[in-house]
């Protein structure tokens, strides 16, 4: 798969911010409204278990203000289906969760769940929702997706966002990028369409992006992070142009982000 890289803005720590005061204040629909007009191609936005960020009212804003196509990560819980049936949005992202972590730490494990994600799949499918699984860059999870009718999977970059944060030699950052960018070319070969996300900054989106196969990138903590110091359309539209610019000159895969955007 070649073609147009979609870009979904993560808005749910313009939500960590408001909640902070736990007023309304910064709304995360302004964020969305704002990514719109820079050129986003979706809104993700994670319901957690504990609302630590994205509220309740906030998907039901988000499903009914925003034009942009909403992708709604969220846990393989009964309460998190009852609440995406009821707002069926574009699109569901299965993602695992532990309480007590800051951030996403792993991948779904497809392979280990079988049994309880089949139904659940199939009842977001049934809905008309396009569902994606939120895994590891590992071609059993991969197979495991396939198997279960998820028609998307969103491979976890957030292994190869640190190793390029790290960049002690850039190998590791190397090892997983060759894993995601096998991990796609195994989605595709499956017929699935390939996200990625987790972690992704200017400094470790090129390479990534660069990998034909992959069809959409959501990030949020970077952008919203940056919208600090120069705005939140700036950001996206530099995203943007990093996204545009690895695309199109089918970055070579065996770069480092480092080489790739001469540092
Ligand atoms: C699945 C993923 O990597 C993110 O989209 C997720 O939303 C991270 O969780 P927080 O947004 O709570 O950091
Ligand atoms: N699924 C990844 C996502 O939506 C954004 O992740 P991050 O950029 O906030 O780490």
């Amino acid at each position: 798969m070649t073609g147009y890289l979609r870009l979904g803005v993560n808005i749910d720590h313009v939500a960590t911010i408001r909640n902070a005061r736990g007023g309304l204040h910064p709304d995360p629909l302004r964020a969305a409204h704002q990514a719109a007009a820079a050129g986003a191609d979706g809104i993700t936005a994670h319901l957690r278990e504990d609302r630590r960020h994205i509220s309740d009212h906030d998907i039901e804003r988000l499903t009914q203000e925003i034009d942009l196509p909403l992708n709604l990560e969220m846990a393989a819980t009964p309460e998190m289906l009852e609440i995406a049936l009821r707002h069926c949005p574009h699109a569901a992202c299965i993602v695992p969760e532990k309480r007590e972590e800051v951030t996403t730490e792993g991948g779904l494990d497809a392979v280990g769940n079988m049994a309880i994600l089949r139904p659940f799949v199939a009842k977001l499918r049934d809905a008309g929702i396009r569902v994606s699984l939120f895994i590891d860059p590992d071609v059993d999870q991969i197979e495991a997706a396939k198997q279960l009718g998820a028609p998307v999977v969103e491979l976890h970059t957030g292994a190869y966002c640190e190793a390029v944060i790290e960049n002690a030699d850039g190998a590791s950052a190397k090892s997983e990028l060759h894993r995601i960018r096998q991990a796609a070319a195994v989605a595709s070969d499956l017929g699935l369409e390939c996200h990625a996300g987790h972690g992704l900054t200017f400094d470790s989106v090129a390479p990534v992006a660069a990998i034909s196969e992959i069809a959409e990138l959501n990030i949020g903590h970077f952008l919203i992070g940056e919208a600090i110091f120069t705005g939140l359309e700036s950001a996206i539209c530099r995203m943007r142009q990093l996204m545009n610019e690895a695309r199109a000159a089918g970055q070579d895969q065996t770069s480092t982000s480092a080489e790739a955007i001469g540092q």
